[in-house]
């Protein structure tokens, strides 16, 4: 599907309620799966990646009903996951594939996971490897890098392991394995990734350490099902943060966004090219802490986004790349190499649509640098199936002199179903 959007004929004002945290929506329905006793999530993100989740642990025999935000897992405990008759297919879900194969290195018996063509280019040797060490049997195309994947499971051992990365489905999948494993299990990360799976664990019961970037927990705990309340997701709000920020005369107001320090750096980022932003109903006692924001248009100004900075923000940097198209100067992004193995190359894919909307930027080794102050033109464009740049885009039609054409406009399904109601929401 095209999606044809044209400039926005007003400043964008109202009231959202973004859809729930994708990262906190799959694992809501992976540890209720694995867990004991019944498990119910309000706030759920009814999107396809976490649709991906519920479809695969109902081919691992857990019975799980979901009606919109509200969903029940019936977890039997991980040793009641049964083995599939079909292949799992995680879709377009990365997250999905990393934790899953975590869950399965310890399950005796064999499972094949398959995604769509975006999953088929994304290295998994950084979850299969340390997973092979512990004692999983996994097999796949390129030594166990690339999908389809096999995995038989079976008794793990801890290990302590050093990621190269700052991934939270690299820490997630291990710390996962290490749950039925004997002994400890540890991962230490060079930057802090997004912790929900620690936080997430303890309420489930189960004793996880965190020492600065080290995570470790205790082979052999249980799981006991509980209620998880998913918050909005920053990552969408995102959207909407620079849509108000960038789009004259506009305040919009998102209820109930996701806080988690871990997940902030939009906010920071913002706040350093002098964005209006306040918080209203914050509440930092809740597992997932979480806000109100209202964001109100002004001048930005370029800036740098780096170093431990990046793994706090790194699904939003195409909306940020957005962001310094209109502020005064330039803005570096670098240190964001992981950039290139998410949905899309998402330096390259960022670079081409918005030079295509007229944007002088350039391309990185480990980044890019956005020229400020730039007129968007309109013009064709594609998601190239990727959500968030989907979601970019439109948000750049919003300022663009001529219509935005977007290619495969559907995307943004993955993780934001109502994105085009919401956007068109504001204009009224
Ligand atoms: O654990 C998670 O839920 C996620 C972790 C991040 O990926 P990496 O672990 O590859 O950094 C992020 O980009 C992804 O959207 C969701
Ligand atoms: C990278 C993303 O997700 P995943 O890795 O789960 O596909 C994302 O949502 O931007």
């Amino acid at each position: 599907m095209t999606k044809v959007l044209s400039k926005a004929t007003s400043s964008l004002n109202g009231v959202i309620q973004v859809p729930g945290d994708k990262s906190i929506s799959h694992r809501s329905v992976m540890f209720g799966a694995i867990a004991r006793g019944k498990t119910t999530v309000t706030g759920f993100l009814p999107g396809d990646d976490c649709l991906s989740t519920i479809a695969c642990f109902r081919e691992l025999g857990v019975t799980i009903t979901q009606n919109g935000d509200q969903v029940e897992v019936e977890g039997k405990g991980l040793d009641g996951l049964k083995e599939a008759r079909n292949v799992l297919d995680v879709g377009n879900s990365g997250t999905t594939m990393r934790l899953i194969l975590g869950i399965l290195a310890n399950t005796p018996f064999h499972s094949t996971l398959i995604g769509d063509s975006s999953i088929a280019k994304r290295p998994m040797q950084r979850v299969t490897k340390p997973l092979q060490s512990m004692g999983a049997k996994i097999d796949g195309r390129e030594e166990g890098n690339f999908t389809p994947l096999s995995i038989r499971g079976g008794q793990t051992k801890g290990i302590h392991y050093q990621s190269p990365v700052a991934s939270a489905q690299v820490k997630s999948s291990i710390l996962l394995a290490g749950l039925q494993a004997e002994g400890t299990t540890s991962v230490t990360e060079p930057e802090k990734s997004r912790d929900h799976t620690e936080r997430m664990l303890q309420a489930f019961g189960i004793e996880v350490k965190v020492d600065g970037l080290t995570a470790s927990l205790e082979g052999g705990q249980t799981l006991k099902g509980t209620h998880i309340e998913v918050p909005g997701d920053i990552s969408s709000a995102a959207f909407f943060l620079v849509a108000g920020a960038i789009v004259p005369g506009s305040r919009i107001e998102l209820k109930k966004v996701g806080m988690n320090p871990t997940r902030t750096g939009i906010i920071d980022v913002l706040q350093n090219m002098g964005a209006s932003i306040t918080f209203a109903n914050v509440n930092e006692d809740a597992v997932e802490p979480y806000a109100d924001i209202i964001i109100e248009a002004s001048q930005l100004k370029g800036t740098e986004v780096s170093g431990d900075l990046i793994p706090r923000l790194i699904d939003e940097i195409p909306i940020i790349a957005l962001a310094a198209t209109q502020a005064e100067g330039d803005t570096v992004i670098k240190d964001a190499a992981e950039l290139k193995v998410k949905e899309t190359n998402r330096i390259d894919t960022v670079v081409n649509e918005l030079t295509a909307l007229g944007v002088k930027i350039e391309a990185t080794e480990d980044g890019m640098i956005i020229r400020g102050k730039s007129t968007l033109t309109g013009g064709k464009v594609s998601s190239h199936g990727d959500h968030r740049i989907g979601m970019m885009l439109a948000v750049a039609s919003c300022l663009a002199e001529g219509d935005v054409e977007i290619e495969n406009g559907e995307a943004v399904t993955v993780s934001y179903p109502n994105f085009y109601e919401h956007l068109a929401s504001l204009q009224r």
